[in-house]
């Protein structure tokens, strides 16, 4: 006998699929049925909500015992109490009522109602015998710009099925983008961008003024979360082509350090071969800052002797830098690093600077040094230490095959698309987040002159006059 079809819809478009069992049922039957499956339905639904059969079972019982007039009383001073909510205290207001709503509500909607349809026509069901069965949504949880799609995968399926049809999976769901989070072994969680968080400028963040060097609050992430940089213990580079933003990158990072600076336990040394162009305008918050090439190398020089100093004070004592104002944090900012490690003209100078810059890579990050460079070309000719940074940053770049270079192999098949971030979001880009296997999209916030000028004046480092002019330290190398 042939396979007889069916009409499905998906999205609005019609398919043929094959007619399935009970499909044929007369009326009586399909009414029984009908009736056996809601006696079985609603028992399960209260046990599986029992918050929505209380909103329920409660109005039904002000309606009958009350009357609707007095329900919709009810009602109405509920809405009024949550509007008021929402008007005073609009995170909480979100956190406890507006996303869980939008969870369930996009939950349903979007995403079970046409999942088995849509594991189908992505390639991502399997059968056996006669069935075929599709992935098990656990749980959805959204937000303003982010569906989190929990999923439980098949026996035979791997995250590596899913990272290959993110661009299908995204354009069946309506989303911009679509990335895959491996939980556990056989869970993973769908991360579906519906509303971009990332297209408005994010304006410079307030520094809080207990500063973490764990987490530095440097920009926004694609979920709307507060990107946090981390430069305890580590090196930061960034990489972007021209025009990407990285100054914002190195903005924010100055502006989160700012209390720090000013109280004397956070040191910056910057290094600005762009002529001081870049950094110049807030050198009141440098200890160090030099733009010409011998002074740069002398500062770099000066670090390693730090480092070294530093190793030998701490060697058996302790292996952790503890920051004070009498032995600070120190980083070092290196605005445009291809200039000190490949098109340094003066071969003695471009020596003794990538000696120093080895000792300080190698051996600063666990002595309270660390490097904050940032870069146009990633590759291993330009950037040789390119290795000894563990954080990465990849703003856009103008190949694909630089992601890889950049945030590790299989980075861009795992969504970093950073060759497709369009020139008109300077700032956006991917990092990979500690307990993260998967890249995270991110923008730093733009800090502007304007920022710069306050801050200057609010964090000057201890030494420098307050309202200081870029003039005042533009020579050559200014110490304090
Ligand atoms: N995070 C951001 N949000 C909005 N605009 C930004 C952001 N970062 C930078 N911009 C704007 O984009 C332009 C380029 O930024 P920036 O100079 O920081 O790029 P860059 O990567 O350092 O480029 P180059 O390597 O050529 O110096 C500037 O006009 C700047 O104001």
């Amino acid at each position: 006998m042939g396979v007889r079809w069916a009409t499905d819809r998906v999205n609005g478009d019609e398919y043929d699929v094959p007619r399935r069992p009970g499909d044929d049922d007369c009326l009586a039957v399909s009414l029984a049925k009908g009736v056996g499956l809601l006696a079985l339905l609603v028992p399960w639904y209260a046990l599986r909500h029992p918050g929505t059969t209380a909103f329920l079972v409660v109005s039904a019982w002000l309606a009958t015992t009350h009357g609707v007039a007095v329900l919709l009383a009810v009602y109405t001073l509920a809405a009024v109490v949550l509007g008021v909510w929402r008007w005073t205290h609009p995170s909480s207001f979100t956190r406890a009522v507006g996303d869980p709503f939008r969870s369930r509500v996009r939950g349903g909607w979007v995403y079970r109602r046409r999942w088995r349809t849509a594991m189908h026509m992505c390639g991502l069901s399997t059968g056996w015998g006669s069935e075929r069965y599709a992935p098990h949504i656990v749980r959805v949880r959204s937000n303003a710009f982010t569906d989190r799609v929990r999923v439980k995968l098949l026996m035979g399926q791997s995250p590596a099925d899913f990272e290959t049809r993110t661009d299908e999976l995204a354009s069946t769901f309506g989303a911009t983008g679509c990335r895959v989070e491996t939980v556990k072994p056989g869970v993973i969680v769908l991360h579906f961008a519906h509303a971009d968080a990332l297209a408005a400028t994010v304006p410079a963040l307030e520094p809080s003024e207990t500063v973490d060097l764990e987490a530095l609050p440097v920009g926004m992430c694609e979920s709307g979360d507060t990107w946090r940089l981390r430069l305890l213990g580590t090196h930061a580079l960034v990489v972007g082509a021209t025009g990407a933003g990285k100054g914002s990158v190195i903005w924010s990072t100055l502006r989160a350090l700012g209390p720090g600076v000013r109280d004397g336990w956070v040191q910056v040394w910057a290094l600005d071969p762009k002529g001081g162009i870049e950094l110049a305008l807030g050198a009141a918050m440098f200890t160090r800052f030099a733009h010409d090439p011998e002074p740069m190398v002398t500062v770099n020089e000066d670090a390693a002797t730090l480092v070294q100093e530093r190793a030998a004070r701490m060697r058996g004592i302790t292996r952790l830098h503890q920051p004070s104002p009498s032995e600070p944090f120190v980083l070092l900012v290196i605005d445009e690093l291809a200039f000190l490690t490949a098109y340094m003209p003066d071969r003695a100078l471009s020596k003794r600077m990538a000696s120093a810059l080895s000792v300080v890579l190698s051996q600063g990050r666990a002595v309270g040094v660390s490097v904050m460079g940032a870069v146009q070309d990633p590759r291993k000719e330009i950037v040789a230490v390119r290795d000894l940074f563990p954080t990465r940053i990849a703003l856009r770049l103008t190949e694909r095959g630089q992601v890889d270079m950049v945030l590790g192999d299989g980075a861009r098949e795992r969504g970093a698309h950073c060759d497709r971030i369009p020139e008109t979001t300077p700032g956006v880009g991917y990092v990979l987040i500690d307990g993260h296997r998967e890249p995270v999209r991110v923008r730093a916030a733009h800090v502007t002159d304007a920022d710069i000028h306050a801050m200057r004046d609010t964090y000057a480092s201890p030494g420098h006059s307050i309202g200081a002019t870029p003039l005042d330290v533009i020579a050559g190398e200014v110490a304090a």
